[in-house]
């Protein structure tokens, strides 16, 4: 089976993707979009793509990429403890910008606020795609914060090791497919949920209320909700909400079916476990 993973090789979601799905073809993409298009366009059957991080919260564009693509939906969430190093070119060990995800960089501001104070940083698609340029470039004044498989594969060397702000630094990598499935694995599970994005009606006093309500009465449990813009227009939202535990189908099938009797808009994106991977 081939499985797309945001790369390149030694990316935080190879890792992941790695211990997923450890017998299959995995397919490096330049991108998160790309890794939703090769799933949309039949390229590979599924995808692994960042969530969610412990520090720096939910990966934006990832939340946006399930409300945009239809017909996508999450087969599995797997979290994994993220260390994060500083790494240079042996060849140039001058650096002047330090180049990393978004992500990456947000979790080590502390660090860099202490150690680097001011020193310039540019974004990157991936750690491991940040790792590879420094590796590329010796020209360039660049250090990469990225993973060790990342230092070790591309010839790097750490000059900071675990640099996180917080110790306790998780990921969650979900799996995204075509197909409505809760995907077992031979992998420590810790829970099940249901995740569903919604959008409400129109505009009006008590609206999100309602929503909540119908989850409420039931005693479903949310476990997150998180609102992103719906990019139509100032102060219109969608919002990705999680159930956790068991979904029981009749008491389930009537909460969607109420929330559609008032207009509300709802995608189901799946029900699923959740595991635990090495980190
Ligand atoms: O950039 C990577 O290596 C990724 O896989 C995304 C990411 C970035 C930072 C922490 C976890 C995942």
């Amino acid at each position: 089976m081939k499985i797309a993973f945001l790369g390149p090789h030694a990316s935080f979601t190879q890792l992941a993707c790695s211990q997923i799905f450890p017998d299959n073809e995995l397919i490096p993409q330049s991108s998160i979009l790309d890794c939703f298009n090769a799933v949309k366009n039949g390229e590979v059957e599924k995808a692994v793509v960042p969530l969610e991080n412990s520090i720096e919260g939910t990966v934006s564009v990832t939340l946006d990429y399930l409300y945009h693509f239809e017909d996508i939906f999450i087969e599995t969430e797997a979290v994994m403890s993220i260390a994060h190093h500083l790494m240079i070119n042996p060849n140039n060990e001058d650096f002047e910008k330090i180049i990393s995800h978004p992500q990456a960089l947000a979790q080590t501001f502390h660090f860099r606020n202490d150690h680097f104070k001011n020193m310039e940083t540019q974004d990157f698609s991936s750690t491991s795609a940040s790792a590879k340029l420094v590796a590329e470039n010796p020209q360039e004044k660049w250090a990469a914060i990225a993973n060790s498989y990342a230092a070790k594969l591309y010839g790097l060397k750490i000059i900071n090791s675990d640099i996180q702000d917080f110790e306790q630094n998780h990921t969650k990598f979900i799996v995204i497919s075509k197909k409505k499935n809760n995907l077992q694995l031979d992998l420590p599970k810790t829970s099940e949920k249901t995740s569903l994005i919604i959008t409400l009606p129109e505009d009006h006093a008590g609206g999100l209320h309602q929503v909540l309500s119908v989850f409420a009465w039931r005693k479903m449990n949310l476990s997150k909700i998180e609102s992103r813009t719906l990019k139509t227009g100032l102060g219109n939202y969608f919002f990705f909400i999680n159930i956790a535990n068991e979904w029981h189908s009749i008491l389930s099938e009537n909460a969607l079916a109420e929330l559609r009797s008032f207009g509300a808009n709802v995608k189901f994106l799946g029900h699923y476990n959740e595991y635990v991977l090495e980190g």
